[in-house]
């Protein structure tokens, strides 16, 4: 982005910490009864300290090569520079809005800026307008996770409402599914229903990025309606003045309240295993979770929902939201961040180990003996128990979920299993499409840790999946059953396993000459296209009768998938087999189809088959 264009003066100077945050806020609502409990820049969850910038330092050292940290826009003066329709799209990332909004990581300009955050926020509402041809005054939520960037992006986004007219509600540190929760809410006193909500974060992503997931009751956006907010922003962002923006900050002055809305959430996932255990005040009393937030927006669970519901949470991890992620990226696909959450069950013999994504949308968990919880393990868990309540329901799945997944839910479980793509929203809309046309689905659930459930207004909600766990343990010890995690792992007992699992990511080089120009989606088809018909003339493979993305082919007692990315110019090729020798078979096969696709790194391909 140049440089050059309006320059206008921030009137909001935000802070690299949250202490003294109350005085920033002058627009706060004094006589709210449920304000934010922010006090010296502490508790946001109680007994935890809120978010903040913490170990600059540390992290300055070392990371001298990804340069300097910017605080929360404390520049005083923003440069606004020319942008197109296209800067615009570039930042649509499936259903979600991504971007960079912090400077310092070489090749990642910052491209979520103040002015085009507050250009995305006035789009949204604009949209919001004309699908509910409101003529009422709308109310929006806003929430944000722990990145760094948080602050900067949440007074941008409250200007940019405020600027349309509307009422901003801010909540704080947040998770994702609280955000949609707050449209279905019906309680005056904490300003619920809003009519729309807008999630600040970019889920796991590294602390320089941000972005935008955004809901109505009806659940989150949809991909169309993402491009159609993006293009509806850039219009707006080009008619943009330095007197409009100024005016529009004095506007976020007298339209934007502040509410505990987490404590709303919260209290109705405890309400939830409570009602569940047959109104009992206590019922996890004598067991022992840990929970590791990732630094995220996660922590809430220990003190808000696992204690009040009696269960003991020392040894709980990571639970101080911290943009940098100095202990382990907060995501359950991630190897580290999983292998800390066991070591913390075992260290701390505790029954059960819970893991939440940076904004809490995905979730993992692991049993007493250090078991996980997760991928086609948590699937196989989650089924178990939607049968029980669903008997013969339908569990709609991600594409790269095991054969031995399908098994255990078809004939272990009585139930069906539908694998259908990647992604979250892709799975939720399968099932709701399912139901709309009789096949009843109770569950959609990837192998990510997204999942959401029918009985949850099909919100994707990491820590509703663990209150079903939860449900399960109180149950089980209400009905004499014992303590422990053991009555979980019992129920995924006759999963088969794969010995081996491999994600492999080739990418697409968009700047190769074997492009011919075309773009890398089309380069991407060319290349499943040509792996199918080789497939095709090979007796001892076969090709998944139903398959809804890629080229899903089963043979040497295992299978591959190799599709496109749903982001990013990379083929994803997804490897299970019951030794690696018979996975490197198929890789192989994979690698003699792709290999004459010049602009395909196959570099990652191509060190797994010679791991034979
Ligand atoms: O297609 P990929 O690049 O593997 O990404 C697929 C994943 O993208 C995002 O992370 C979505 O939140 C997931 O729901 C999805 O499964």
């Amino acid at each position: 982005m140049a440089a050059s264009g309006k320059i206008i003066q921030n009137v909001f100077i935000a802070k690299c910490n949250q202490e003294n945050r109350q005085t920033q806020y002058p627009y706060s609502a004094p006589h709210m009864r449920k304000k934010l409990p922010f006090h010296g820049g502490k508790s946001a969850w109680n007994g935890i300290s809120s978010m903040r910038l913490v170990n600059l330092s540390k992290y300055r050292r070392s990371s001298l090569n990804r340069g300097i940290v910017r605080c929360n826009a404390a520049s005083t003066a923003t440069a606004v520079p020319a942008l197109d329709k296209a800067d615009f799209l570039k930042l649509q990332n499936g259903s979600d809005i991504r971007g960079v909004a912090v400077a310092g990581v070489e090749g990642e300009p910052v491209n979520l800026t103040e002015p085009v955050t507050e250009a995305i926020a006035a789009a949204f509402v604009a949209w919001l307008g004309d699908k509910k041809k409101a003529d009422k005054h709308l109310r929006i939520s806003i929430g944000h996770d722990s990145r760094i960037s948080a602050q900067m992006l949440q007074d941008a986004v409250s200007r940019g409402i405020a600027s349309a007219g509307y009422d901003v509600v801010q909540y704080g540190l947040a998770s994702t599914p609280a955000m949609f929760n707050s449209t279905l809410t019906e309680d005056d006193s904490y300003l619920c229903p809003v009519d729309g909500s807008i999630m600040i974060t970019a889920s796991h992503l590294p602390y320089n990025r941000n972005g935008f997931k955004f809901f109505t009751n009806a659940g989150g956006l949809g991909k169309p309606d993402i491009k159609d907010i993006l293009e509806r922003a850039a219009d707006i962002y080009k008619n943009f003045t330095a007197e409009g923006l100024s005016e529009s900050r004095i506007k976020a002055f007298t339209s934007v309240k502040r509410v505990d809305y987490m404590t709303v959430y919260t209290s109705d996932l405890v309400k939830a295993v409570r009602r569940a255990a047959g109104n009992i005040e206590k019922p996890l009393e004598g067991f022992h979770i840990v929970v590791d937030a990732g630094n995220g927006a996660g922590g809430f669970f220990a003190a808000k929902v696992l204690e009040p519901l009696g269960a003991v949470t020392s040894g709980s991890q990571f639970l101080e939201p911290d943009g940098l992620f100095p202990n382990h990226i907060p995501n359950p696909e991630d190897k580290a961040a999983m292998k800390a959450i066991t070591q913390a069950v075992l260290d701390n013999k505790a029954d059960l180990g819970i893991i939440f994504d940076t904004d809490v949308d995905r979730s993992a968990a692991v049993d007493f003996s250090g078991r996980e919880f997760n991928r086609n393990r948590l699937i196989a868990l989650m089924s178990a128990i939607i049968l029980e309540e669903h008997p013969g329901t339908t569990i709609v799945t991600d594409s790269v979920t095991s054969d031995g997944l399908t098994t255990f839910i078809e004939k272990k479980l009585g139930g069906k299993h539908h694998r259908f793509k990647r992604g979250y929203k892709n799975v939720i809309d399968e099932a709701i499409r399912l139901n709309s046309i009789g096949e009843e689905s109770h569950l959609a659930i990837e192998t990510s840790g997204h999942g959401a459930l029918k009985e949850n207004h099909w919100l994707d909600d990491g820590a509703y999946l663990m209150v079903k766990l939860l449900n399960k343990l109180a149950s089980a010890r209400a009905s004499g059953l014992g303590g422990g995690s053991k009555v979980l792992t019992d129920l995924v007992e006759g999963l088969e396993e794969p010995a081996v699992a491999v994600e492999l990511r080739l990418k697409i080089n968009q700047t190769h000459a074997d492009l011919k120009g075309g773009s890398f989606q089309d380069y991407g088809e060319a290349v499943l296209k040509h792996l199918e018909n080789s497939i095709d003339a090979d007796p001892k493979l076969r090709k998944a009768p139903v398959n809804y993305e890629g080229v899903r082919v089963s043979g040497f007692g295992g299978w591959f998938l190799l599709r496109l990315s749903l982001h990013d110019p990379v083929l994803p090729l997804n490897i299970e087999a019951p030794s690696h020798d018979d996975a490197v078979k198929l890789g192989l096969l994979v690698s003699a189809a792709v290999k004459e696709f010049a602009a395909l790194d196959t570099s990652a391909l191509d060190k797994f088959v010679q791991s034979a």
